[in-house]
């Protein structure tokens, strides 16, 4: 149970607070997510985990504090974070294919259009998205158009992924087999990802570190460390070191400190 160095690279939230009128919401949060490190945010509900992602995000603004993506700070949106929520945004009018295509086009590196629709057929291939690539969103499931949300994300290429509880609409057996995607694509191109969930289970399985917030001001109450690296597949669930992390996480946010 460490707690990181500060990063130079990667995302430093320094003291920041958030009230939404006399509601105190996120109270001097410190968190340091090193590059490429992939962390995962738990706490109770109503506890201010999406104000801490959307104020990096920069779709909220702190009342006190700093948030620093590679050194630079956050002022608003911009292209350096790039959000996937748990509804499927993704252009309803837009086929798999140009979604994805979307999100290469906002890449900072600018190739040739082959070189562009190569990138977009790699994303295509990793989110076993192939042969869905001319259907229209409207026609796949929810897993699948997640599948897109995710896809068109690591295609854009932002310097910190902030996913809100992109499975929590999906049912059990989708929702592990798209942790298992997600776990495939993040090994292959591994970004620096900030993972918010209610699941105690999905946060060990995904992350480095998960950041576990206490009640509502929400605070840092604990961070554990995870210690599989790359070593992800679902029998790790069974393990007793995953069932004693669980355990632990489980009885910190019982505890409603
Ligand atoms: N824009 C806003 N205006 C006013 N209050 C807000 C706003 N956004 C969030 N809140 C309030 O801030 C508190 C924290 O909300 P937030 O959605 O960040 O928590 P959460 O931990 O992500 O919740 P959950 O686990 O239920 O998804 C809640 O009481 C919520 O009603």
């Amino acid at each position: 149970m460490t707690q990181p160095t500060t990063a130079t690279r990667g995302l430093s939230v320094r003291g920041v607070s958030k009230d939404f009128g006399n509601v105190n919401v996120l109270r001097d949060v410190d968190l340091d997510i090193a590059d490429g490190e992939f962390v995962a945010v738990v706490g109770p509900s109503g506890s201010g985990k999406s104000t801490l992602l959307n104020a990096i995000a920069g779709f909220v603004t702190p009342d006190r504090g700093e948030l620093l993506v590679n050194g630079q700070p956050v002022r608003g949106p911009g292209p350096s974070r790039c959000v996937v929520f748990q509804e499927y945004a993704i252009f309803p009018w837009l086929t798999v294919r140009r979604n994805i295509d979307f999100g290469t086009r906002l890449r900072a590196w600018k190739g040739t259009r082959q070189e562009r629709a190569a990138v977009t057929q790699r994303y295509l291939d990793m989110m076993g998205l192939t042969d869905f690539a001319d259907a229209l969103p409207k026609t796949l499931s929810g897993g699948m158009r997640q599948r897109v949300a995710i896809a068109r994300a690591y295609a854009v290429d932002p310097e910190i992924l902030l996913m809100d509880e992109p499975f929590a609409a999906l049912d059990a057996q989708t929702r592990e087999q798209m942790q298992e995607a997600l776990v495939d694509i993040n090994q292959r191109e591994r970004r620096t990802v900030l993972f918010v969930t209610h699941q105690v289970e999905e946060a060990i399985f995904l992350a480095d570190r998960v950041v576990v917030m206490s009640a509502r001001p929400a605070t840092v109450q604990e961070i554990v460390d995870v210690p599989w690296g790359d070593r992800r597949t679902h029998e790790i669930k069974t393990e007793p070191e995953f069932v004693r992390l669980r355990r632990h996480i489980e009885t910190l946010l019982r505890s409603r400190r």
